[in-house]
């Protein structure tokens, strides 16, 4: 292992449950891979079904010691982690990128949103509060709402620190205590963090990490009749049957899934900022591995070949390297991954013929492939209706805005969309016909924690981020008093 991988992993990691790190009950581990080397960078114990179990057992106790405490002290606790991750985020950027193989500068303001949620969600732990309703002279009545108990969080390897934040933050927040799930791929940082939570006051019980395969573990925890909500961010397909999990338990899911999303480019639209945020949206951040990624553009047909030279140029300007030399484009998460990106490869060739720039993996050490750019694609084709999650582009035309929406809707996700327009009325009229879950105009990735994100149609159900999140892990008790005499 190199140096700077030792000062940021271990070489064995376990279950944490309790605040004990040990092996797997099964003592089965699972190989993590460095994606920038493809070389092993450790290895997590692999948690069966009575690991999951003895956690979620364990998280009832942590859940009774944290609600206990006062809401003001658990929001002091909650800003004292924050200030925490901030003061080691280099450390958590590193582990982010050599798990994950993202640029170490991307990894870095992930690891501040990862900060960010904590502070944001501790900012609102004593403010969780009830209303009163009227009713009539003779009766009071009120509501309190109470946390869930045990919450299950399932995370995936793409933005894996800020995503274990996103949710555990709010459920923290609201009293309740956690186990949580991280990917395969991508188990160091959720265990790192909960170590970092328990240093800076969180119980040790209230915050458990059961690493392993979706199968046992995944599928334990959102099937475990004692959690009161799963939180779960991931694929269409997974989160189908985790959400049909959690209602078979009679609990209610969240579920962030995945996206197909538009960014439409109208013929009065900056074409240097249609440029500069497709190459945002879909290629430089987090090479394309991002569920609100911009994986189709939809260009007005007049300024279409203008913008396709001005985008291939830019996309065969981009440096394609490791994490940690911080390249524009990282490698892909992982050895699969990259053979799924690669079948979409043949899948858009066999559909459209070459891509106008990219459409190879590389032949080096490690998971690389080309950003790639798919041009005059029908509405109806593979690459334009599946999501590939990965730097893959297709470029459609349209001749008038209501073709522009009807191109838009036209698939089954609806996570974001975005528009490049000056004129605002059509900015309106975009975010109005849209459907999909957070609309950006003249600006990729827009909105932040603060903001609420989730998805129309196939991209899931339920909202996170902003204050409502917080209620994602309540469930509201009203009390009604007759005071007639
Ligand atoms: N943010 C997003 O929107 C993401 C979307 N995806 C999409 O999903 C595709 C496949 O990626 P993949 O990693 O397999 O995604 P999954 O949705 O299968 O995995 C996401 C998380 O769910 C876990 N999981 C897997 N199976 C189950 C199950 N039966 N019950 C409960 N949890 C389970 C995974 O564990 P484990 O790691 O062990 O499999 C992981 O922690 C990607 O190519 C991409 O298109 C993937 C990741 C994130
Ligand atoms: C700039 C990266 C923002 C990430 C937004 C959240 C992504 C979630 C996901 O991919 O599931």
């Amino acid at each position: 292992m190199q140096t700077d991988q030792q000062t940021a992993i271990a070489d064995q990691y376990g279950v944490l449950i309790d605040g004990r790190e040990r092996d797997a009950s099964s003592g089965e581990t699972i190989d993590v891979f460095d994606p920038a080397t493809g070389d092993r960078l450790t290895s997590v114990a692999a948690a069966t079904e009575s690991d999951v179990n003895e956690a979620v057992d364990v998280a009832q106790e942590g859940f009774e010691t944290w609600r206990g405490y006062t809401p003001a002290k658990r929001c002091r606790i909650l800003n004292d982690v924050a200030r925490a991750i901030r003061e080691e985020k280099e450390r958590f950027a590193r582990i982010e990128t050599l798990e994950n193989g993202k640029p170490i500068s991307e990894a870095i303001g992930q690891i501040e949103r990862c900060a960010r949620h904590f502070e944001y969600y501790g900012g609102l732990a004593d403010k969780v509060e009830g209303e009163s309703i009227p009713l009539d002279d003779d009766h009071v009545d009120y509501t309190i709402r109470e946390p869930l108990g045990v919450t299950g969080h399932i995370v995936p390897w793409n933005v894996p620190a800020y995503l274990f934040a996103r949710s555990v933050a709010p459920a923290l927040a609201a009293g309740n205590a956690a186990v949580v799930k991280p990917a395969e791929e991508t188990p160091i940082g959720a265990l790192e963090l909960t170590k970092l939570l328990h240093g800076n006051g969180v119980p040790e019980a209230a915050v458990n990490v059961v690493p392993g395969e979706g199968e046992p573990a995944g599928a334990t925890l959102s099937g475990h009749p004692d959690i009161g909500t799963i939180t779960f961010t991931g694929s269409t397909v997974t989160g189908r049957a985790v959400g049909k999990a959690a209602i078979d338990n009679l609990t209610e899911p969240h579920l962030e899934l995945g996206g197909k999303s538009p960014l439409v480019v109208y013929e009065d639209g900056d074409l240097d900022v249609a440029v500069e945020e497709t190459i945002k949206g879909i290629f430089a951040t987090n090479t394309g591995q991002v569920c609100s990624a911009s994986s189709r553009v939809v260009v007005h047909e007049d300024v279409s070949d203008a913008y396709v030279d001005k985008l291939v140029a830019a996309v065969e300007d981009l440096t394609i390297g490791p994490g940690v030399d911080d390249y524009d484009v990282g490698p892909l998460a992982s050895a699969s991954h990259m053979e799924k990106v690669a079948d979409y490869f043949d899948i858009g060739r066999a559909e459209l013929g070459d891509p106008v720039t990219g459409g190879n993996v590389l032949d080096r050490d490690g998971y690389y492939v080309e950003p790639t750019v798919f041009v005059d694609v029908p509405q109806d084709a593979r690459i334009c209706q599946e999501e590939v999650f990965g730097p893959v582009l297709t470029v459609s035309t349209f001749a008038d805005e209501a073709e522009a929406i009807g191109r838009a809707n036209d698939v089954d996700y609806g996570l974001v969309a975005g528009v490049i327009t000056t004129d605002m009325g059509r900015a309106h009229r975009f975010a109005r016909d849209v459907d999909a879950g957070q609309i950006y105009v003249n600006e990729w990735f827009a909105g932040g924690n603060e903001t609420p994100f989730g998805g129309f149609k196939d991209s899931g159900v339920g909202r996170e981020n902003g204050t409502q999140a917080i209620h994602n892990y309540t469930q509201i008790k009203n009390v009604c008093l007759d005071i007639s005499n």
